[in-house]
């Protein structure tokens, strides 16, 4: 009997630079693809068990932290990331034919196209309104509908390439050329992947209140350790004024040592710290580890204080300090 066929949604329609992304996975191009209209979307098909996993992006190199994610994966029936892809961005400009660039005044696109193309349409469409759409390929497709509301908008070339009624008017309009957004691969929890040697570890920790040093605190967990952060962003957890949570990304594995005593740190110190996966890095790269964080230096740190433990005989309160008759 064939392997039955994995159920992958990610942030569609077709042509966003969220398929591409999924199209990284090496199983999706023979997988069942479902594009959702909205990150929440997608991630309920993965809660609900419509879909086994779910890309949607997470983080890109000028917009920073995409919050819809980020605070859709933080709270909620639990989630893992169990892998990233990176894609780099380049936009165009897309019109119906026969449409010019003085013609334009509305542009629809997703809100973190229009802010990495903002300086280019304020320099070449000065003036010109932003029309929201759920993803750049849903901006684009609208320009075919009859009922349109505006006259251009920002998306992923492929977009225009497949689409004969769509004419683009500029090419690489992002403001920064070597734009690059990170994507992640969001499942059930149940299967850790692997330990590569060149993982990342996702965290969502609440900051706890009325706990000066909190913050530094949880800092402290990582760096006693020797775990490089690749990113820290807070959030508000939406439930009142000055209340937040801090997602991280930690270089390592939990199964590295230095990794899950940092985690248990955190768990000391904020208890309702949730664990989102450890995953492989997109771009392979082994952290440097220091002898005295490496997993050895762990195993041979616990063994020492057993050692002590299973030789010494416990006693009791004021009995044990009690000096020795002879
Ligand atoms: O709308 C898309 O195509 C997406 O995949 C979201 C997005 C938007 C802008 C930059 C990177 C990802």
């Amino acid at each position: 009997m064939p392997a039955s066929r994995a159920t992958y949604t990610f942030l569609g329609p077709e042509g966003t630079f969220t398929e591409a992304a999924l199209m990284q996975v090496p199983d999706a191009a023979g997988a069942v693809r479902i594009p959702s209209s909205n990150v929440n979307t997608a991630l309920d098909k993965v809660r609900d068990g419509s879909a086994d996993a779910a890309m949607v992006p997470i983080e890109n190199s000028v917009e920073g932290g995409v919050t819809a994610t980020l605070d859709a994966i933080a709270t909620g029936q639990e989630l893992r990331i169990i892998r990233e892809a990176l894609v780099p961005i380049s936009f165009v400009l897309v019109a119906r034919p026969g449409v010019d660039i003085t013609q334009i005044r509305r542009i629809s696109t997703h809100g973190h196209a229009w802010a990495q193309c903002r300086l280019w349409v304020d320099a070449n469409i000065p003036g010109a309104e932003y029309i929201p759409a759920s993803s750049t390929a849903a901006g684009a497709l609208g320009l075919l509908e009859d009922d349109t509301h505006y006259d251009a908008a920002i998306c992923a070339p492929i977009v225009a390439a497949e689409q004969p009624g769509l004419h683009v008017l500029a090419e690489n309009i992002g403001d920064n050329p070597g734009a690059v957004t990170r994507f992640v691969l969001v499942s059930r929890p149940g299967v850790l992947p692997a330990r590569t040697g060149a993982d990342k570890t996702t965290v969502v920790v609440p900051l706890p209140e009325d706990r000066p040093g909190a913050l530094m605190e949880i800092l402290d967990q990582f760096a006693t350790r020797g775990v490089n952060l690749s990113r820290i962003e807070s959030r508000p957890t939406g439930q009142y004024l000055g209340h937040y949570f801090f997602s991280i990304d930690a270089d390592g594995h939990v199964a590295d040592a230095r990794v899950a005593d940092a985690l248990a740190g955190l768990h000391r110190i904020s208890p309702a710290t949730r664990f989102l996966g450890s995953y492989g890095r997109a771009d392979a790269q082994s952290p440097v580890v220091a002898p005295h964080t490496s997993d050895e230096a762990f195993r041979a740190a616990h063994a020492w204080v057993d050692e002590i433990l299973a030789a010494e005989t416990l006693g009791s309160g004021m009995a044990a300090n009690a000096s020795p008759t002879a």
